[in-house]
């Protein structure tokens, strides 16, 4: 979600980020409000930034076989990793039925799911997920989609953690799973918790902003199970 002008890509993501990084707070919960405010309360659909580009750069990379983005918001990381080409299918899944309208509308293959829900067990070969991560007040959570793409509610793993403890079932065997993790939500207690559900994790990717850090992790299934 850093929006420091950087720009992840060149048809959206980063659009958001000409501002620099002038006036944003250091806390979690101050920079999600900025960075909600940036990107207008009136979208209901999350605008591609940093974050994304550096998991869609990691997907293009890394994906292959059947691949599903969790969380798919407007779609254009889905879009980056099917247009590269060494996937043989792409589809999205959201939430928030604006999102898979804008995704669909952008040429994704998408469905409204609650995280992992309606995927088959061992029906895919890669997931890939930035989630909604910034730690947030429950005394300040809007209602409303925007707080949906970005609130990961008071630790910023709310979303994380049930994700990661299904992930292992519709993944297949020998599958991946890449998911953003920022500064902001406690990489080392995703990574602790990722391990607990059987992963092994190695960061692939990771760019440092003035207030914070993206990574992605590469999580793979332990073949002991453990
Ligand atoms: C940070 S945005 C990322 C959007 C897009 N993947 C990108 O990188 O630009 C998080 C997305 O997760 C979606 N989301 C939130 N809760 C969800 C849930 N329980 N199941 C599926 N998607 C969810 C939000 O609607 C939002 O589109």
């Amino acid at each position: 979600m850093s929006d420091d002008g950087a720009g992840a890509g060149d048809d959206g993501a980063g659009g958001a980020g000409d501002g620099a990084d002038e006036g944003v707070p250091t806390d979690g919960e101050s920079t999600r409000d900025a960075l909600a405010e940036r990107r207008g309360l009136g979208d209901p659909v999350y605008a591609p930034a940093e974050d994304s580009g550096l998991l869609a750069e990691a997907g293009v990379d890394r994906a292959r076989g059947v691949v599903l983005e969790v969380g798919t918001g407007s779609g254009w990381v889905a879009e980056r990793v099917r247009a590269a080409g060494a996937a043989d299918r792409v589809l999205g899944s959201d939430l928030n039925p604006h999102a898979c309208r804008a995704a669909r509308e952008r040429g994704a293959e998408a469905v409204r799911a609650d995280l992992l829900d309606p995927f088959a067990a061992d029906s895919l070969d890669a997931i890939l997920f930035n989630p909604p991560y910034l730690p947030t007040d429950p005394d300040n959570e809007w209602d409303d989609w925007q707080e949906a793409a970005l609130s990961g509610g008071e630790s910023g793993r709310d979303l994380i953690e049930p994700f990661l403890d299904d992930a292992a079932r519709p993944l297949r065997p020998d599958g991946l799973v890449l998911l953003l993790v920022s500064s902001l939500t406690g990489f080392p207690e995703v990574v602790e918790y990722a391990v607990s559900q059987g992963f092994d994790a190695e960061t692939v990717a990771e760019e440092s902003y003035p207030y914070e850090t993206l990574s992605v992790l590469a999580l793979t299934p332990r073949s002991d199970g453990a």
